[in-house]
């Protein structure tokens, strides 16, 4: 592909990733895949290329673009190489028309700003979008992080989860046969400190109410073999990932598909029953968009407001599955302040008699009720994470 083309090219991904960003389609990464499957002309460097342009139009947009061709213009304005390529040669854009001006560029949604916990300062917002690293959790139940360090080219240990190694950006291990033998799984650092927030003990009882495919479930199964484990979502096409997961790494985790509105009915005979409830809630996904930075594209005041009314239903039916002297442990990988402090003040304010406890690990900051770990300050994704003990 010419310099041109591959720009013509970004152009064309970064409409799917504007019309699927509407219409909750998928997120960039498969559109670039989908892209270049039908494309078998495109060589690595040209794929790599196009990608890196992407994700530069992505990453300078803070709001979303009108156009793939106003995204690139963007970058263009920034970049006079990128500005030149505009030639409008046979595969390459059009030439730039008189007047036509790029995106602008802002690193966040200019709705958001007010938004977010004021621990998310302006400084910290350039690291919301850099590029994260690789972690993974290694499987303790089978093999010791000491021993797999050696396993991975570039690793290192994360410095506050005991489970994780850390890899460069961009580190290609997906066919290391160290992930069909089940003794490593990919998991941000910070994922891996909210099943550390569960302080899971041996023979517990752990309830995973929004499971999904189970990153969590399977990290407290790790940590602790001989707990009772139920993992719960509603969703059962990632439900299902869960079971082949499970085999690989040697867990054994009870599923339930729940139906929404029904769940306080479905789990009934938990009432009082449970050690720990892990709340590990639908959000803005705002802690996490270095990895999917269009996720800021997706993100709507009305979406928010409805994903906030979720949090709190999901807490309020958590509540009561708790055991006196248990434990609810609420998470959300958000930066928002409503998803976040404003959520468990709300929650100690309906359930007064319940106390905080502060989590079992180093990082994050104080924020109301819970810790915030983001990325510039623990170099992990942004979480916010409470845990809540209901008095015997
Ligand atoms: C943040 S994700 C969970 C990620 C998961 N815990 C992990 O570590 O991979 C939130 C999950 O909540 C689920 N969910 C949404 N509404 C729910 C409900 N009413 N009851 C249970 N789970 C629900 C979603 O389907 C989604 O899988």
């Amino acid at each position: 592909m010419t310099p041109s083309a591959r720009v013509q090219a970004a152009i064309e991904i970064l409409d799917e990733v504007i019309a699927s960003a509407r219409d909750d389609g998928p997120p960039a990464d498969a559109i670039v895949q989908r892209y270049f499957k039908a494309r078998r002309y495109a060589g690595s460097k040209d794929r790599r290329a196009v990608r890196e342009l992407v994700y530069r139009a992505i990453r300078r947009s803070g709001d979303m673009p009108e156009t793939g061709r106003a995204a690139m213009l963007g970058v263009a304005e920034e970049d006079e190489e990128i500005a030149g390529l505009f030639d409008g040669s046979v595969h390459g854009p059009a030439a730039l028309r008189p007047g036509e001006t790029g995106t602008p560029a802002a690193l966040l949604p200019s709705w958001i700003a007010p938004q977010l916990s004021t621990l998310v300062t302006e400084d910290e917002w350039p690291a919301l979008l850099e590029r994260a690293p690789l972690d993974l959790r290694i499987n303790i139940a089978r093999r010791s992080r000491e021993a797999m360090v050696a396993e991975f080219e570039g690793a290192g240990p994360t410095w506050l989860s005991p489970w994780g190694l850390r890899l460069p950006a961009d580190s290609r291990v997906d066919n290391h046969p160290a992930f069909a033998q089940g003794l490593v799984e990919v998991q941000d650092e910070g994922s891996q400190l909210i099943a550390l927030a569960c302080k899971p003990e041996r023979g517990a009882q752990i309830l995973d109410l929004c499971a999904g495919a189970g990153g969590k479930a399977l990290a407290l199964a790790a940590a602790v073999p001989k707990a009772a484990i139920i993992a719960s979502d509603t969703n059962r096409a990632r439900l299902a990932q869960l079971g082949p997961r499970a085999e690989r790494a040697g867990a054994t985790i009870a599923v339930r598909l729940l139906d929404g509105g029904r769940e306080s009915v479905q789990l009934a005979e938990l009432d009082g029953q449970c050690d720990v409830v892990l709340v590990d809630a639908p959000c803005s996904g705002s802690g996490t968009w270095r990895r999917n930075p269009e996720g800021r594209w997706r993100l709507t005041p009305g979406r928010l407001d409805r994903v906030v009314k979720l949090q709190a239903r999901l807490l309020d039916i958590a509540a009561p599955l708790v055991k006196p002297g248990g434990a609810l442990v609420y998470a959300t990988c958000s930066l928002i302040a409503a998803e976040g402090a404003e959520q468990a003040r709300n929650f100690l304010g309906r359930h007064s008699s319940w106390i905080v406890q502060d989590v079992p690990f180093a990082g994050g900051r104080a924020d109301g009720p819970g810790r915030l770990l983001t990325p510039k300050h623990d170099a992990t994704d942004g979480f916010f994470v409470a845990r809540f003990v209901r008095p015997c």
